[in-house]
C-alpha cells in the first residue's frame, strides 16, 4: 500500500481521501529540515503547502518518493530540477485557491483605500479620530495588473464590478485574451505611469524578481497604492519602505515577503503599510478545494498511474492510464531494444505511431521510449526525467503519427539516427495488451521482449538452428522461446532467443565461434 506524508497543515479532507483510495497517510507538520530528511525515506508521496521546503537534500533522502503534491499554486518551495532528475513527479492544484486569493487582493485594495487597519486600531484605542482618516474611492480609478493569469483575470473581473479601469502588463497575454477579460494590455512603463493601484499576480521567476525595483517604483504615479498577494521578491522591500516614508507611495499591502515567516521587516510600523501573514489562500473554501484536489491527484498517480497538473511530466488521466499502460510497456521495450543494439552517439530518435496508437496521447509514449532507451546508459532515468536527459545528451526527439492502419491495427516504430545511419524497430500489441516486436532493423520477426535474451545475426544456412541449440544445450542453458526472421533466403537472418538464466560471456564466445555468425549479443528486458 503506498504511503503519503502530509507535512503542512491541510484540511482533514485530504487524509480522508487518501484513506478512502487505499493510501496510508501520516500527518506530521512543523518538522525541521533535518527531521524531515530523517523521516522522508519511508514515503511514496509528500503532500505540502508552502511551509515545507522540498530541497535537493530532502529529495536525496527520499529514496521511495514518487510524487510531491502541492495543495496550492506556487511551487517555488520545491526544487523541481532535482525532483525531475530523481524521477519524482511534482504536481500542484492550479485553480483551487485562485478566487480566494483574488478576493484577498481586493480586500487589501479596500484596506489601503480607506486605511482600515489604522482606523480600526485607532478606534479600538478609544481615539475616535474621524478627521485623521480620509480615503479615496475606487470608482473610476485605474488598476494596474502585473500578471493577468488565473488570479489576475479574476481580480480584473472584480475590479470591473467596482467600476475601475484595468490595464495589464503580461508579456504572455494575447490580445484576444486581453479583450476577453476586459483589460487594456500595456507595457510596464505605461502601467507604472497610469495606475492608481498596482496589484501583482505573477510567479517569482528570474524575469519577475524585483519587477517593482527602486527604479520602477520611481516611475509610478505619486500616491500609488501597491498590493502584493503573489510572491515576496517581486518588490524591492527597501525601496518600498523609502517610497512610503517619502510619501511618493500612498500605501502598500503585502501578503508575501522575501523572507517568510516575516517576523522583523523594516516595513512594520510604517504609516500606510498593511500586512497579512501569507493568507491569500486561507479561506475554508479554498483549503477544502486544494486538499481534495491534491489528495485525488496524488492517489490517482500512486494507485492507477494517472497524472494531472504535473509540472514535470505530461498529463495522463486515470481513464487514459489503463489504455496507455500496455503502449508504455511496448514503448519502453522498443526503446530499450534500440538502446541495447545501438552503439555510439545518437543524433536523432523518432517515435512513429501508426493506426490505433496514433489516436493516443503521445507524450507518455515518447517519454517511455526515451526512458527505455536511456536506461541502457544510466540507472537514474525514468518517465519524468527522460526528456530532460535526452535533451542534455543532444538527442533530437521526433514524434510522427499516421492514423491510417498499415499491416497492423496498431504499431509503434522507434528509429535512431547514428553515425552509421538510420535503423528502426517496430512493435505492436497482441489483443491490445501484449507487447510484441514485429520488425527488427528491416527484418520481420515476431518476438516477445522479456527477461534474458540472446540476439544473433547470422548467414541463413541449413543446420544453423541445430548447431545453436546444441551449443546452448551443452552450456546447460534452457531455451524459453525461439524467434527467427530473415531478410531473404540465404541472406542475413536474425535469431532472438529467450533463455532462463543470464547469458554468460563464455556462451557468447561459443555462439560467436559457430560458422556463419555475424553478431551475438545478450539482451535484458
Ligand atoms: N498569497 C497567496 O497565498 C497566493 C495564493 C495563490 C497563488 N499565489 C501566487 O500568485 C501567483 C499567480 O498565480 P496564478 O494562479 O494567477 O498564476 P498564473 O500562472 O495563472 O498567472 C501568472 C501570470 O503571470 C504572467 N507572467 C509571467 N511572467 C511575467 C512577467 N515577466 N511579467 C508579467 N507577467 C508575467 C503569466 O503570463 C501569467 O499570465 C503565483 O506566484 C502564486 O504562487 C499566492
Ligand atoms: O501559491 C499558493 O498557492 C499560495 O501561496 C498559498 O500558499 P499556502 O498554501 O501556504 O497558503
Amino acid at each position: 500500500m503506498p504511503k503519503v506524508l502530509i507535512s503542512d497543515k491541510m484540511d482533514p479532507k485530504a487524509a480522508e481521501i487518501f484513506r478512502q483510495r487505499g493510501v496510508e497517510v501520516d500527518e506530521i507538520t512543523g518538522k525541521t529540515p533535518a527531521e524531515l530528511i530523517a523521516m522522508v525515506g519511508e514515503y511514496d508521496g509528500l503532500a505540502i503547502r508552502s511551509s515545507t521546503k522540498v530541497t535537493k537534500e530532502v529529495l536525496a533522502a527520499a529514496t521511495n518518493l514518487k510524487v510531491v503534491g502541492r495543495a496550492g499554486i506556487g511551487v517555488d518551495n520545491v526544487d523541481i530540477p532535482s525532483a525531475s532528475a530523481k524521477g519524482v513527479v511534482v504536481m500542484n492544484t492550479p485553480f483551487g485557491n485562485s478566487i480566494t486569493t483574488a478576493e484577498h487582493a481586493i480586500a487589501l485594495m479596500f484596506a489601503l483605500a480607506r486605511q482600515l487597519p489604522e482606523a480600526d486600531a485607532s478606534t479600538q484605542a478609544g481615539k475616535w479620530e474621524k478627521n485623521r482618516f480620509m480615503g479615496v474611492e475606487l470608482t473610476s480609478k485605474t488598476l494596474g495588473l502585473i500578471g493577468a493569469g488565473n488570479i489576475g483575470s479574476i481580480v480584473a473581473d472584480r475590479a470591473h464590478g467596482l467600476k475601475m479601469k484595468v490595464v495589464a502588463f503580461d508579456p504572455f497575454l494575447s490580445p484576444e485574451r486581453a479583450i476577453e477579460i476586459g483589460v487594456e494590455k500595456v507595457e510596464l512603463d505605461d502601467l507604472l505611469a497610469r495606475a492608481d493601484f498596482i496589484t501583482l499576480h505573477t510567479p517569482l521567476t528570474d524575469q519577475t524578481r524585483n519587477i517593482l525595483s527602486a527604479e520602477n517604483l520611481a516611475k509610478t504615479k505619486k500616491g500609488v497604492r501597491i498590493i502584493n498577494c503573489a510572491r515576496g521578491g517581486l518588490i524591492d522591500e527597501v525601496a518600498l519602505k523609502a517610497g512610503l516614508d517619502s510619501g511618493h507611495i500612498g500605501g502598500a499591502a503585502l501578503d508575501v515577503f522575501v523572507e517568510e515567516p516575516a517576523k522583523a521587516s523594516p516595513l512594520f510600523g510604517t504609516p500606510n503599510f498593511v500586512s497579512t501573514p501569507h493568507l491569500g489562500a486561507s479561506t475554508s473554501e479554498a483549503q477544502v478545494n486544494v486538499a481534495i484536489q491534491v489528495a485525488e491527484q496524488m492517489a490517482d498517480f500512486l494507485v492507477s498511474g494517472g497524472v494531472t497538473n504535473a509540472l514535470n511530466m505530461p498529463s495522463l488521466s486515470a481513464e487514459e492510464a489503463p489504455r496507455l499502460k500496455p503502449y508504455m510497456a511496448l514503448a519502453e521495450k522498443l526503446g530499450s531494444l534500440v538502446g541495447q543494439l545501438t552503439h555510439g552517439a545518437i543524433g536523432r530518435i523518432s517515435i512513429h505511431s501508426e493506426g490505433a496508437a496514433a489516436e493516443l496521447n503521445q507524450k507518455p509514449i515518447v517519454s517511455a521510449v526515451l526512458a527505455g532507451f536511456l536506461r541502457t546508459q544510466t540507472d537514474t532515468v525514468n518517465m519524468v526525467n527522460a526528456p530532460v536527459l535526452a535533451k542534455e545528451r543532444g538527442m533530437e526527439v521526433r514524434e510522427v503519427r499516421t492514423e491510417r492502419e498499415g499491416d497492423y491495427h496498431t504499431l509503434l516504430r522507434v528509429s535512431v539516427k547514428t553515425d552509421a545511419g538510420e535503423r528502426s524497430v517496430a512493435g505492436t500489441l497482441f489483443g491490445d495488451q501484449a507487447p510484441r516486436l514485429v520488425e527488427l532493423f528491416g527484418i520481420k520477426v515476431e518476438a516477445d521482449l522479456a527477461g534474458h535474451m540472446l540476439y544473433v545475426v547470422n548467414d541463413d544456412a541449413p543446420g544453423f538452428i541445430g548447431r545453436i541449440g546444441t551449443t546452448l544445450g551443452e552450456a546447460g542453458v534452457n531455451i524459453g522461446t525461439f524467434h527467427l526472421g530473415r531478410r531473404d533466403a540465404g541472406g542475413e537472418a536474425v535469431l532472438l532467443l529467450s533463455v532462463d538464466e543470464p547469458v554468460t560471456a563464455e556462451l557468447i564466445a561459443n555462439v560467436r565461434a559457430l560458422p556463419g555468425v555475424r553478431t551475438v549479443m545478450a539482451l535484458r528486458f
